[in-house]
Order: structure tokens, then C-alpha cells, then sequence
């Protein structure tokens, strides 16, 4: 996540809807009247992000009713405020001018299809792909926007790092965007004429009602382990939530990976036709991937799926689960009908040269010397990826600097250190977003499960700067140290601020101080 002052991206040229003819098809009181006479060009779920000719949504929140920033957003050329009961008797309150829509449901439920409306975004007839699972979905999107170009087309893309329309690009603050920012985005690609979209689907987007409005050509499910149950309670709730992305409803298609018995269960439930890939031989799918060759510089595979397709390449980043996220982003784009052999033609050699960033992104320059790799891995799930991965290609030691999220499910903190330890020779614990927790409370249960795993040598260095510096000074010319948590972004959560802070940069400085970058 970003730290949230990022405006989203609108279209240059929206059409103004009449509010009056909104009113009638969501069903919306205009006791007023006033809204009657004035028309929308946009829609905003946030008062901050309101821009002239807006619709503002004031929604009831976990903290604030959005109905509060009613003033904010008349300041900023809201046209009108959609809100619930409530929320309409706080604007009346406060003496707010702004014209009032009023919704007997919550407006969460109509903002897909109101925001749709607003932007036109049911004419965009763009390729647009859907990514869920627990580990890999940005990695995925990526991928697939980079195939897309290879294919000869126009990408765009929403990720945690990031939302992108060809040269424009904004940080996220959410893995996938409240509805009103994502069919503002996609208004914005219909613009640039972009072809095909790759979304992330969060479990959040799809239970929070921020995928409504769009309908996918084709979605994919990777894997699935555990996270997020701070949010969701229990893991079925979780799978669940992600399920639903396999439904009439919200897609034509679906690709799972049926390695796991997660993903063999949505290709039996699930209530669109779905094609199977499995990387293990013995399992039954249509497609199956081998990794022929690996390094720390990438690694190769061969595809091979139905009436003899087949891709033979690679991916400039370690893992061979990266392998498989690039065999995802290929039958994606088979399956939204866009021929493996149409994306190969654009490739040299099979090469796919995608740049994910802050996932298993060097900050060395290869060669000699130790390597240091920063990625965005917080669960279980990816550490045990990711340890696996190097202990096949590190020629050295795994030197492995890690923390947890604060105010976030606690009960994977233990695994996570157990985990690390088990995969890696030295583990430093240090601090991430600690939010409103007691950052030494947080390294405690890492800690914890670090030394039960009695194998690694485990080090306690809370500030991630001297964490970053005491690593690199620890690791000889053959080892490999890897950074895990911060990936792209830009700041530290420490009770309620946000502080700047990007892993990246730090490295990069500790390098060169350590002589090891130029
Ligand atoms: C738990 C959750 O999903 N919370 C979301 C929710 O916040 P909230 O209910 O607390 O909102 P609030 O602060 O009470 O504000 C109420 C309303 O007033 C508005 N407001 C608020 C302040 C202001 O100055 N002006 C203004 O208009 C807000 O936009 C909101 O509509 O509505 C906000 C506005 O859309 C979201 O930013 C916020 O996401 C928070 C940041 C969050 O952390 N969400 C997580 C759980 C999440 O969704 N994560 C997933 C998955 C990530 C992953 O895979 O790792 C994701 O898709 O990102
Ligand atoms: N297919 C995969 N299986 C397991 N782990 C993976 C996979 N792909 C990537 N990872 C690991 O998970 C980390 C997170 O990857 P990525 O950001 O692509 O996932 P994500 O699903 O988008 O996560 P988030 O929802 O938290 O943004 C990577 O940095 C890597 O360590």
C-alpha cells in the first residue's frame, strides 16, 4: 500500500449523466430536489479525491460516516452527495448545501453499477483478466501486462503496487480500488484505447462489492494459504470470498492451478467453465508446466496444454513459482483468445522481460559478491515459496530479514518465524508496520517461532536500517540475502503516522556504503 495521498485516475473527457435520471434507475430519493437539475462527470467515495462534477458517495465507515465530509466535498465541485438515512440527516445537521440523493440500501451495494453508469464503462470492450489467491497475484498482473504487450496490444493494469494507463501511473492504496476508482480507471483506459486489463482481485474486493460493475473475460485462482483472518474469521471464509469470483455473474472463464486441494475444489464447484493447470505430474489438468532450468537470474520452463500448445521460455526472476505465475498470465491470455503463438512471435527467444516491482527485485547487480533481493512476501505461504526457491539456487548462505504487520492476523506470526528459520541460515527479525501493536510484542512471536524451528541462527535487530546494514556486513561473496515484507512501498505504519520509509532506497544506500554498488 501506499501511504494514500494518491488521487485515483479519471477520465479526460466524461460525459455528464443527469442525477435526475440516476435517481431513477438506482431508485434514489431526492427529497430536495435540487439534485433533479444537475448532472454527473464523475463519482467519488472519497472527499479528499472529489473533483469538480463529481457525484460524492458518503458511506457509513468502521470509523467515520463519509456523510461528515459533505462540506470537504462541496468545496471541492461535488455536484451532489448519494448517502444512506443517516447520512442525509448528518448533512442536514451540519447545514451542508450540497444537494441530497438518498439510498435505502447501503450505497456500497449500488456504487459498482452507479459508478458504471457514470463512466460508461459497460462499452469498454477491452480483454479484462481477474487474479485471486493467497501469494503472487501482482506478480500475475505483471505478467500478464507484459504477454499483452508481446501479444501486440495495449495494456493496463491494477495492483497493490500499482494502477497504470500507458504512461500514467499512480501508487495503490488498496490491493483492488473501491468500485468508483476502478471504473474511473477503466474509463480512463476505453480512452487510451487500451485492450487488455489485468486486475487484482483482493477476497476484501469481492466481499466489499468493489468488483461490481465489471465483468471479467477471464479470471484465475493461483493458490491458497493462510491470511487475512483478522478480516475473514476462518480460512473458509476466506476461500470462499475468492469462490465467488468463479461464478456467471462476475466472469465468462476461469484457470486454476490444481496443485493444491483448494484449487482442485474451485475447478469442481466452480459455476464457470474452468481449465486446469497443475505443475506436478500425476495430476490431472489440460495444461502442465516443467521447469527445465533455474537460477538466481531467473528460471526456464516448458507449457505444454491441449491440440499440442505449447511455450517454451523464461522469466528474469528466480522461483519456480514464478514459472508458474507466467504460465497463469499465458493461459489467461489463451483462454480470453489470444494464441500462445500470437505472444511468442513478440518475444525473443521465449524471454518474457517483465519487471515486477519490490517482488524478488535484485538491488545488486549480479556477478560477484553477495546478492540482496527486497520482496513483498508476508505470509506463511510465500516464505515457504520463497526459502524453497533459493535454498534450490543460492550457491551460498540464506541470510533472511523479515517482520509482521501489526493490527493484522497475529496467528500467522509464529509460522512465518518457524518457517524462516526452517529455510534460511540466519533469520534477523526487525520491524515492519507495527500500526498500534508494541513493535517488541510483534518480534517476540516471530522470535518464538523462529528459534522452536532449532536450526537457524536467529538475530533480533528491530530497526530496519541497522537490520539491512548488520545483514549485509554478515553476508560472505556467495551468499544470498533476502528482504522480505516491504516490496514496493514507501513508508512505515507506526502508531497512526505514516513515515516515510522505503526498503529499497535503504538498501541500495547500505550497499554503496558497503561497497557493493557503484
Ligand atoms: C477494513 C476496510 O476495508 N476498510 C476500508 C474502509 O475504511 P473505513 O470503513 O474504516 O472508512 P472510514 O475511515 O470509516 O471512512 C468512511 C468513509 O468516509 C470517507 N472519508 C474518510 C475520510 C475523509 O477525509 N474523507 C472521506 O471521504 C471514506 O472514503 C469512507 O468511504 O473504506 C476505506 C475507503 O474506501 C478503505 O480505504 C478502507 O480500507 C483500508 C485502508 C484497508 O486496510 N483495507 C484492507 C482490509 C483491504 O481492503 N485489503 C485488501 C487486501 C490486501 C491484501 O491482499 O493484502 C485490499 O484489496 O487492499
Ligand atoms: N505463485 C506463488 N506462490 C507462492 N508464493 C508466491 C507466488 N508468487 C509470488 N510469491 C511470493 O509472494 C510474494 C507476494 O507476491 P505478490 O505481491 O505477487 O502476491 P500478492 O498475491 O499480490 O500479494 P498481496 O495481495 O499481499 O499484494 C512474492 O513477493 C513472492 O515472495
Amino acid at each position: 500500500m501506499s501511504t494514500g495521498d494518491a488521487l485515483s485516475i479519471r477520465p479526460k473527457h466524461p460525459v455528464p449523466v443527469p442525477l435526475a435520471a440516476l435517481a431513477e434507475r438506482f431508485g434514489l430519493a431526492a427529497p430536495d430536489g435540487a439534485a433533479s437539475a444537475a448532472s454527473a462527470t464523475g463519482v467519488s467515495l472519497d472527499s479528499r479525491d472529489v473533483r469538480r462534477g463529481d457525484l460524492y458517495v458518503g458511506m457509513p465507515g468502521a470509523r467515520r460516516h463519509g456523510a461528515d465530509f459533505a462540506a470537504q466535498a462541496a468545496e471541492r465541485g461535488a455536484v451532489a452527495i448519494l448517502t444512506d438515512a443517516a447520512g442525509a440527516e448528518l448533512v442536514r445537521e451540519a447545514g451542508a448545501t450540497l444537494p441530497v440523493l438518498v439510498s435505502a440500501e447501503h450505497p456500497r451495494r449500488l456504487l459498482g453499477e452507479l459508478s458504471a453508469t457514470v463512466y460508461g464503462t459497460a462499452d469498454f470492450d477491452a480483454k479484462i483478466l481477474g487474479i485471486t489467491g493467497t501469494n503472487g497475484k501482482t506478480s500475475v498482473v505483471y505478467l500478464i501486462a507484459e504477454l499483452l504487450r508481446a501479444a501486440g496490444l495495449t495494456p493496463g493494469l491494477s495492483s497493490t503496487a500499482e494502477r497504470r494507463v500507458g504512461d500514467e501511473v499512480i501508487p495503490a492504496n488498496l490491493t483492488s480500488p473501491e468500485a468508483s476508482e476502478l471504473h474511473g480507471l477503466l474509463a480512463r483506459m476505453a480512452e487510451e484505447h487500451v485492450e487488455g486489463v489485468a486486475i487484482e482481485v483482493s477476497a476484501q474486493a469481492v466481499v466489499r462489492h468493489r468488483l461490481d460493475g465489471v465483468h471479467f473475460d477471464v479470471v484465475a485462482f493461483n493458490n491458497f494459504s493462510q491470511d487475512h483472518l483478522d478480516e475473514f474469521g476462518d480460512l473458509e471464509s476466506y476461500f470462499a470470498a475468492k469462490a465467488a469470483l468463479f461464478t456467471p455473474e462476475r466472469a465468462a472463464r476461469g484457470v486454476v492451478v490444481v496443485d493444491s486441494p483448494y484449487g482442485q475444489r474451485i475447478a469442481r464447484e466452480s459455476r464457470i467453465p474452468v481449465t486446469t493447470l497443475a505443475t506436478e505430474y500425476g495430476q490431472e489438468a489440460d495444461w502442465y508446466l516443467a521447469v527445465t532450468r533455474q537460477s538466481l537470474d531467473g528460471v526456464s520452463f516448458v507449457l505444454q496444454g491441449p491440440e499440442g500448445a505449447m511455450f517454451r521460455g523464461s522469466v528474469p526472476v528466480f522461483g519456480r513459482f514464478m514459472a508458474e505465475n507466467a504460465a497463469l498470465a499465458l493461459i489467461m491470455l489463451h483462454e480470453a483468445g489470444i494464441p500462445i503463438a500470437r505472444v511468442e512471435a513478440g518475444l525473443e527467444g521465449g524471454r518474457i522481460p517483465v519487471f515486477i516491482p519490490g517482488r524478488l527485485e535484485e538491488m545488486t547487480t549480479g556477478g560477484a559478491g553477495p546478492r540482496f533481493f527486497v520482496d513483498y512476501g508476508h505470509t506463511p505461504g510465500a516464505f515457504e515459496a520463497m526459502l524453497d526457491a533459493l535454498g534450490e539456487v543460492a550457491p551460498g548462505r540464506i541470510i533472511f530479514l523479515f517482520g509482521a504487520d501489526g493490527d493484522r492476523d497475529t496467528s500467522k506470526r509464529e509460522e512465518m518465524g518457524r518457517i524462516a528459520a526452517a529455510g534460511a541460515d540466519t533469520v534477523i527479525v526487525c520491524d515492519y508496520h507495527p500500526r498500534s501493536e508494541p513493535p517488541e510484542a510483534i518480534r517476540a512471536q516471530l522470535l518464538a517461532g523462529a528459534r522452536s524451528a532449532n536450526r537457524a541462527t536467529v538475530i533480533e535487530e528491530g530497526d530496519p536500517r541497522a537490520a539491512v546494514r548488520l545483514a549485509i556486513s554478515m553476508a560472505g561473496p556467495d551468499d544470498v540475502i533476502l528482504y522480505a515484507g516491504p516490496g514496493h512501498e514507501d513508508h512505515q505504519e507506526v502508531a497512526g503516522q505514516f513515515l516515510p520509509y522505503s526498503a529499497r532506497d535503504e538498501v541500495r544506500g547500505a550497499l554503496r556504503e558497503a561497497g557493493l554498488l557503484p
